[in-house]
């Protein structure tokens, strides 16, 4: 069997442009990111990352004005088709903020918020979900004793491994980041970095980041975006040491952005 046999698709898109009222944030994107691996999305600030990112779990839906044209197939499903439960497509794919943002409740109780909102009350089967999370998340070891504690009284390195924990604890096949690490310090950084290198064995991870050297160091595949426009999306080795595209070039050696 070819290695293009064998690896399977997770997210297609074809010819996605998205509008808001007039303005185009998207143009005709086509782009395929396979199963446990890491797509990292870079581009000046307003070239559409986030937007790109949003369509993924259609957050978009929820902006005033928005239109958006083409297909999203996730495992072969179109995401935009009517028949969609859109409540069904955000538990597959999950998403962590810029900004930690833990609710106001405890460590405990964020990582179960998601699982009990699908109907999960059985307490020990709420108990090994929290367990299990946090250790994918790699913060059960720092938190285990404290699990009552309030979540908004840890670190925000911890912070932000608690919401990827929370983002676990209803088994997304999809994780989206959009630029979780720029509100950290860099040892934090380096911890996320680590987690997510971890975490593809089981998940799909597309992260958006500023910093080229994140996206060189963590990312299987990276895609330039400019004006809305997917320049470039390459293995990521590839796409740092020998662009096809000046544009590209020009960003990556700095030239602008
Ligand atoms: N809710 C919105 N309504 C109208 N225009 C928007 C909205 N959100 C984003 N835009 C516009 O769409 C374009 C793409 O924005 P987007 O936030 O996706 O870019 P980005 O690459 O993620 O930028 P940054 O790196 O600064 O976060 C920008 O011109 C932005 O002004």
């Amino acid at each position: 069997m070819t290695q293009a046999m064998m690896t399977r698709h997770a997210i297609e898109v074809k010819d996605l442009d998205l509008h808001y009222g007039e303005k185009q944030a998207l143009k005709k994107i086509n782009m395929t990111i396979e199963e446990n691996t890491v797509a990292a999305l870079i581009g000046p600030s307003g070239c559409g990352k986030s937007t790109f990112l949003r369509t993924i779990n259609r957050m978009n839906d929820m902006i005033q004005g928005v239109r958006i044209d083409g297909v999203i197939t996730l495992h072969g499903e179109n995401i935009y088709d009517k028949t969609i439960d859109v409540e069904v497509l955000r538990k597959e794919v999950g998403m962590v903020f810029q900004a930690p943002n833990p609710f106001p409740k405890s460590i405990y109780d964020n990582i179960a918020y998601g699982p009990r909102i699908h109907g999960q009350n059985n307490r020990k089967a709420l108990d090994e979900i929290v367990e299990k999370s946090l250790r994918q998340a790699a913060l059960w070891d720092e938190v285990k004793d404290r699990l009552k504690d309030r979540a908004t009284g840890l670190s925000g390195g911890q912070q932000q491994r608690l919401c990827i924990a929370r983002a676990l604890a209803v088994e997304p096949d999809i994780v989206l980041m959009d630029e979780p690490t720029s509100a950290l310090d860099p040892i934090s950084t380096a911890k996320i970095e680590e987690l997510i290198q971890d975490l593809k064995q089981r998940y799909t991870i597309v992260i958006v980041t500023h910093n080229m050297q994140q996206a060189a160091r963590i990312s299987d595949k990276t895609a330039f975006f400019l004006n809305g426009e997917l320049v470039e999306y390459n293995d990521t080795e590839t796409l740092f040491s020998n662009p096809k595209d000046k544009r590209t070039e020009d960003y990556i050696t700095g030239r602008f952005g």
